[in-house]
């Protein structure tokens, strides 16, 4: 039986549609659809004190922003997105277009084909997170996404160079400096400046997150990637400093982002809780992630491993980092999480940044039904059909009559009707149509 030994103050809960951050956004999102630019122009000085003449940058600020890099930032930017783009490309060609013949002369198939075009919002409200462009933009692109439409907010009144050379080095088609729900919104709704786009990518905050659950159905979105998680699960093996710095290391997201310990180690549990307060204090932003790991942390300790695999798949956490003597056993035995991160020599902050799997994954419990952002999800998986035999569509004619009657549905029934009479003489009840026609 598991004991918790540091409880969370605040339990984070799934959006219910109806708290105030759902009412904010709502509001938002109607002046952004009745106002356009107008709306858009005065929420991006109320909340990003962003009143630029264009959002949109152009060509020469792009060159200017670019040539203003370190050459070291952006040889760093391009091989983190070759990882990604390798990853991303290797997925992508792992999806097999198919077409069977079912029967002979009966061809069913189905393609994969790419969205046309794509909103991908880059958070960065409280910190440039450059590396969602990449995980965004180069994704889409390797999907074969023709229109890339880019979205970050200026931070402290600035643009952030790194994350538009991101964006631009990515291959986006457009780039606006704008962010929150004006920018989702504008995306989404259109207005007299933005082209409005068939599906919304990217994280965010609960506002960003919210947002996009509010405009699903009028454009695709990805998944419900709103604030960070991690869980840590510890074997006696495992090293505590790592658990605490690994566990901070998402906390530091915001204050809404619990970090969770699940050990079976009464040592390892006291040693983690004892090495996060003396980190603590030297973190730079000791002071977001103190209060996430004050109001949202929690230690449990579980009996034994197979617990802790319940205990974790029960959260059904973003990230899970298995601290173990057989870290590989994770695969196997946990089903419900976006990223799992094996063993010691790897972290979530490689997925964040560096290793190339994509860090845009399922909060508040999504991963229950949804893995992360990947080229999957930038493609439809569209099916067509084609029947070469004319005795077999006759076949299919009749069966498909019998089977639409016997749910009242004259008018399809009668689809299949005309292929059994053209094609094999069928008697009809309700036309003469094919009466003597030549069915050589
Ligand atoms: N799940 C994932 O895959 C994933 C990946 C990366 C980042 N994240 C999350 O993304 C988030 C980034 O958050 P952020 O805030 O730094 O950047 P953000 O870009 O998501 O949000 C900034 C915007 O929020 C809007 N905003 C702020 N306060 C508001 C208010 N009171 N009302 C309406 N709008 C408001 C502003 O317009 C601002 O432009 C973090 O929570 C992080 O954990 C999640
Ligand atoms: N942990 C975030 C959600 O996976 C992604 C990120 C990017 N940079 C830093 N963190
Ligand atoms: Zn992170």
């Amino acid at each position: 039986m598991s004991r918790t030994i540091k409880a969370a103050a605040i339990r984070s809960s799934a959006p219910s549609g109806d708290d105030a951050v759902a009412r904010t956004v709502r509001e938002l999102i109607a002046d952004v659809r009745a106002r356009g630019d107008e709306a858009v122009r005065e929420l991006s000085a109320r909340f990003d004190h962003w009143e630029p003449e264009s959002f949109r940058l152009s060509e020469a600020q792009l060159a200017e922003i670019m040539n203003s890099l370190d050459p070291q930032v952006i040889e760093d930017i391009k091989t983190v997105q070759a990882n990604v783009r390798r990853f991303a490309e290797a997925q992508r060609d792992s999806m097999r277009e198919i077409e069977i013949e079912s029967e002979p002369g009966v061809f069913l198939g189905h393609r994969h084909v790419p969205i046309q075009s794509v909103g991908a919002y880059v958070p960065g409200g409280r910190y440039p997170l450059t590396a969602s462009a990449h995980m965004t933009v180069v994704t889409a692109k390797a999907a074969g996404v023709p229109r890339v439409v880019a979205c970050t907010p200026p931070i402290h009144g600035a643009i952030p160079a790194a994350t538009v050379a991101a964006m631009h080095l990515a291959g986006a088609d457009e780039i606006h400096i704008l962010g929150g729900v004006q920018a989702i919104a504008a995306m989404s709704v259109g207005t007299e400046t933005m082209t409005p786009v068939d599906m919304l990518a990217g994280p965010g905050n609960a506002y960003v997150a919210e947002a996009k659950r509010q405009l699903f159905g009028e454009v695709g979105i990805d998944l419900f990637a709103g604030p960070t998680e991690i869980l840590v699960i510890a074997d006696d093996t495992a090293d505590p400093f790592i658990a605490a710095v690994d566990l901070l290391s998402q906390a530091e997201h915001g204050p809404d982002s619990p970090a969770v310990l699940v050990t079976t180690s009464e040592r390892v549990a006291t040693a983690v809780q004892r090495h996060i307060e003396e980190i603590l204090p030297g973190l730079r932003t000791g002071d977001i992630a103190g209060p996430a790991w004050r109001d949202h942390g929690q230690v449990i300790l579980a009996d034994d491993l197979d617990e802790a695999y319940r205990i974790a798949d029960a959260f059904a956490y973003e990230h899970v980092q298995v601290l173990t003597g057989n870290p590989r056993e994770a695969l196997d035995r946990m089903h419900a999480y976006g990223a799992l991160f094996l063993g010691e020599g790897t972290c979530v902050s490689y997925g964040d940044k560096v290793i190339g799997t994509n860090h845009v994954l399922p909060t508040r419990g999504a991963a229950r039904y949804t893995g992360g952002l990947w080229v999957g999800m930038y493609l439809r998986t569209v099916t067509y059909q084609e029947v070469r035999d004319p005795k077999l569509s006759a076949a299919l004619g009749e069966l498909c009559g019998r089977a639409a009657r016997v749910e009242l549905f004259e008018g399809h029934a009668r689809s299949g009707d005309v292929r059994a009479a053209k094609y094999a003489g069928a008697p009809l009840a309700w036309t003469d149509h094919y009466a003597g026609a030549d069915l050589a």
